[in-house]
């Protein structure tokens, strides 16, 4: 099995070491590094994997994997520039940032895959789009499938679409919490104690997510198959399109998207 290196440990870098763990994968296999002790320390005594220096980690790694947030990414190309050739593999899941910024900073021919995975990776839920950069090989993308699937589906995109994708899927868990938060607060509104309305709603959620995961009916159908003739449901409905959800999730998604493309270009040579 490949060892597999992850280059800042904090939430996402946490959530694929734990799912890569629960999907089989030995805790001698993988290695992280993390600027703060301190964390290092919490996720040996979680997990039983250790943190090492960039060095020994660019050694010992098969497949590196950097999950630094997009505006720390300088330093660590700097302490990678040095070490890694042809044989590495690095996996960039950073926001915005382009396979051809680490093709620009490490030494030629290094292979980097670009991918946008999102949190649910921590219950094996991962939804993750992998996108080759130019030097990278229909093999170096198998292994990154075949990483991922471990934790959740994998589909591989164009790299063009990757700040899409993010504004999607990547930020996409937070939707749905935030949408989960705001009907619980609906059920308190309504005077159900709050652990009820959490059970409620949860559950439904749930619930709807399966049945869209399972079944071959659009959403809309299965809207409508809840959305009695006078009933309840359309009231709602009227509510959400009177106060424009629809229009808000179109522009917030949108606003995603032009933040990730943003993230990106911070790191784009001056000329
Ligand atoms: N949180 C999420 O839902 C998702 C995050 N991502 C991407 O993953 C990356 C990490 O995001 P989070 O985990 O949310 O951030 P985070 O801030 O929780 O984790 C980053 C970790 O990197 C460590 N770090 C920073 N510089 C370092 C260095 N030079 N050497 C060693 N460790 C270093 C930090 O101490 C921290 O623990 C970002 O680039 C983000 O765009 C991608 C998909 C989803
Ligand atoms: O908010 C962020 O920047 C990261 C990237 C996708 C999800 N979280």
């Amino acid at each position: 099995m490949s060892v597999i290196a992850v280059l800042g440990a904090g939430k996402i870098g946490e959530a694929l070491l734990s799912g890569l763990l629960h999907g089989g994968h030995s805790p001698d296999d993988l290695l992280f590094t993390e600027r703060y002790p301190a964390r290092a320390a919490e996720l040996t005594e979680r997990y039983g994997v250790h943190g090492v220096g960039v060095a020994d980690a660019a050694r010992r790694a098969d497949v590196l994997v950097v999950a630094v947030k997009p505006q720390d990414i300088e330093p660590v190309l700097d302490e990678l520039a040095p070490l890694l050739g042809e044989e590495s593999l690095v996996v960039s899941l950073c926001a915005g940032l382009p396979t051809a910024l680490y093709e620009r900073r490490l030494a030629d021919g290094v292979p980097v895959v670009r991918v946008m995975p999102n949190t649910p990776m921590l219950v094996g839920e991962a939804m993750s789009a992998v996108s080759a950069g130019a030097h990278a090989t229909a093999e170096h993308i198998a292994v990154v499938k075949d990483l991922l699937s471990h934790v959740g589906q994998v589909v591989e995109v164009p790299e063009s679409q990757q700040d899409a994708v993010t504004a999607l899927s990547g930020s996409g868990p937070a939707y749905f919490f935030y949408l989960v938060e705001a009907m619980i607060d609906a059920g308190i509104l309504l005077g159900l104690p709050r652990a009820l309305a959490g059970q409620l709603i949860i559950q439904s959620a749930v619930g709807a997510a399966k049945m869209l995961a399972e079944s071959d009916e659009h959403p809309v159908l299965l809207r409508e198959a809840v959305t009695s003739p006078a009933g309840t449901t359309i009231n709602a409905i009227r509510e959400l399109e009177k106060h424009g959800v629809r229009a808000a999730l179109l522009a917030a998604i949108e606003a995603a998207k032009d933040r990730s493309t943003e993230l990106g270009r911070a790191h784009e040579p001056r000329v």
